[in-house]
């Protein structure tokens, strides 16, 4: 493509529109091809425009920056390369990155989810929906990347833009016609989805994480709160909101723009309800009450807390125009969801479940809901957790609080402490165990851990080991080492049985 066109479509304050053909675009120098425009962004850690000449030696054909500085000097000493200044780095590469892929965003429907937890398994709930009708889809997310059936690893939650729309065009490609998409705060802040067409929107819940990044509550919840805004696109034809949520009921009430489906559980969240729940191990059943008639919904996924996710999903289904029976039929051919109250199979009579709880408010849920598994068969709850290192630091104690709060045993252990002293992190979260009275078993290796949890269970109880679900990797100051939850436990059951 000619970097005329590209430059005509971007919001630059200066631009100098070289006669070049580009052909890509990339956003980090060590990534660079020929013919590439190179976007230079500010980050936390460094500044991309500090790699324009590295860029440039790689092949770019043009350079797009925020900084007046570095386009003065472009201009002086590459008179050959394009250049644009722009007054924000992301935002240009979400534009640029549409121009020079031709706009994949325009060939699909968008469904956007966003909240403290539920996002994976809302978006893996909604897209279900959509392929038991036929259609073909794009899903970004934590744990995978699906361009209709192909399986991507997902290196983020939500990706760079241009990478979104790199994805996106493939999804073109193989036919999509519909994208579902997790958008985390930090994609919202950083403007990682800017400009994307959002069709439909989904707020799950707001409880404390991610204060490291976004400092108070409200900044938090600000950052997700753009998703139901017109910034960059306009504001999302259809508003699914968990109105049972404090946080929820503010989008709500500030709702001007978009077509809004409150659901919930008390009477009051909206006119999308769920009534008369029936929870059980391995399935959950409610009627979902909808202004247009209701139904029975029946799922495999275990919890109060996937009620929620359903409803969310089902609504999302509902206004990309599926009947309520088709809504109901995909709801039930919804699979596992990786990682997310994942029963660890065994010939033991007591349940192992891994589960990607790695708030207090995803703990208390959890353990409650194993409280009331284990009622019936008087058996115990063993809950198993850490902290991730190089994250808010204030929810620790919180964690330890829940986890003491509700279980009979804690085992406390490491969960990614990445740059940090794996038993300082464990000091922080058991000052939280420690108000309340439950015995604590501290032990820094997971592996190990795992199977002093396993080992303390009695036939009727339940193993709760929680916070990296799906994840592979355990992530350690001196590297990153192949972790798996599923596979520990699994080997720890065998060595029982
Ligand atoms: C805090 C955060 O979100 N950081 C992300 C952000 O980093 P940053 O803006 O600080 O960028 P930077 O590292 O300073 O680099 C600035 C620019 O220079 C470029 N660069 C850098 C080096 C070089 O040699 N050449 C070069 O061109 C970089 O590519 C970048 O464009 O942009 C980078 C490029 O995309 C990301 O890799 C990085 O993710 C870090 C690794 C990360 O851990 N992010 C997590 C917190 C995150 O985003 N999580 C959410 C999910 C959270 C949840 O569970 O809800 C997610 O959406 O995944
Ligand atoms: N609707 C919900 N409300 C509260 N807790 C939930 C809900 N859904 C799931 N959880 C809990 O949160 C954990 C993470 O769920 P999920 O992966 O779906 O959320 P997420 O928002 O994608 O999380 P992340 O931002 O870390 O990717 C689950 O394992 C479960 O313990
Ligand atoms: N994706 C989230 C959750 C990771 C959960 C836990 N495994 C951790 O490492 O803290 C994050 O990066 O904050
Ligand atoms: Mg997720």
């Amino acid at each position: 493509m000619n970097w005329k066109t590209v430059c005509d479509g971007l919001s630059a304050v200066e631009r100098f529109c070289a006669a070049v053909e580009v052909s890509g675009v990339e956003y980090d120098s060590r990534r660079m091809g020929r013919g590439d425009v190179f976007v230079a962004m500010r980050g936390e850690a460094t500044d991309g425009n500090r790699y324009i000449e590295a860029a440039i030696a790689k092949g770019a054909m043009a350079v797009v920056t925020d900084s007046r500085e570095a386009y003065e000097k472009l201009r002086r000493e590459h008179a050959g390369v394009g250049a644009a200044l722009v007054e924000r780095g992301r935002r240009a590469l979400a534009e640029v990155s549409a121009a020079v892929m031709g706009h994949p965003e325009r060939g699909l429907a968008l469904s956007g989810v966003t909240g403290t937890n539920g996002k994976t398994t809302t978006a893996f709930l909604l897209e279900a929906m959509l392929r038991s009708v036929g259609r073909t889809c794009v899903l970004i997310g934590t744990i995978e990347t699906h361009v209709g059936d192909e399986v991507r690893v997902s290196p983020h939650t939500t990706p760079e833009s241009r990478d979104v729309l790199e994805i996106f065009a493939d999804g073109v490609k193989a036919g999509a016609t519909e994208a579902v998409m997790e958008m985390s705060s930090h994609a919202l802040e950083q403007e990682r989805v800017w400009g994307l067409p959002v069709d439909v929107a989904m707020f799950t819940n707001l409880t404390q994480d991610h204060l490291d990044y976004h400092g108070t509550m409200e900044k938090y919840f600000a950052a997700k709160a753009r998703l139901f805004e017109r910034v960059g696109s306009p504001a999302p034809r259809v508003a699914v909101i968990n109105g049972d949520d404090s946080y929820g009921r503010r989008l709500i009430a500030a709702n001007r723009q978009s077509q809004m489906m409150g659901y919930g559980l008390e009477p009051l969240s909206g006119d999308y309800r769920a009534e008369d729940i029936k929870l059980q191990a391995g399935e959950t059943r409610f009627i979902f009450k909808t202004p247009n008639g209701d139904a029975l919904m029946r799922s495999s996924l275990t919890g109060r807390v996937n009620v929620y996710n359903l409803l969310a999903a089902s609504c999302a289904a509902l206004a990309r125009g599926m009947t309520l029976e088709e809504v109901v039929a995909g709801a039930a051919s919804g699979a596992q969801v990786p990682g997310r109250f994942e029963v660890v199979p065994s010939s033991n009579d007591m349940t192992v479940v891994v589960d990607y709880a790695h708030t207090d408010d995803a703990l208390r849920n959890l353990i409650s809901l194993a409280r009331e598994l284990v009622k019936e068969r008087s058996g115990r709850v063993i809950t198993l957790f850490g902290c991730g290192g190089d994250r808010d630091k204030t929810k620790r104690p919180r964690m330890g609080r829940a986890a003491g709060k509700g279980s009979d045993l804690v085992v406390l252990t490491s969960d990614n402490p990445r740059s940090e002293d794996p038993m300082e992190i464990i000091n922080e979260a058991l000052a939280g165990v420690r108000e309340t009275a439950t015995r604590c078993i501290v032990e820094q290796d997971r592996a190990a851990a795992i199977e002093i949890a396993i080992r303390a269970a009695k036939a009727g109880d339940i193993v709760l080991i929680a916070g990296k679900g799906h994840e592979k990797v355990q992530i350690l100051r001196e590297g990153t080492v192949p972790f798996d939850d599923v596979a520990v436990a699994a080997g720890v059951l065998r060595e029982i049985a």
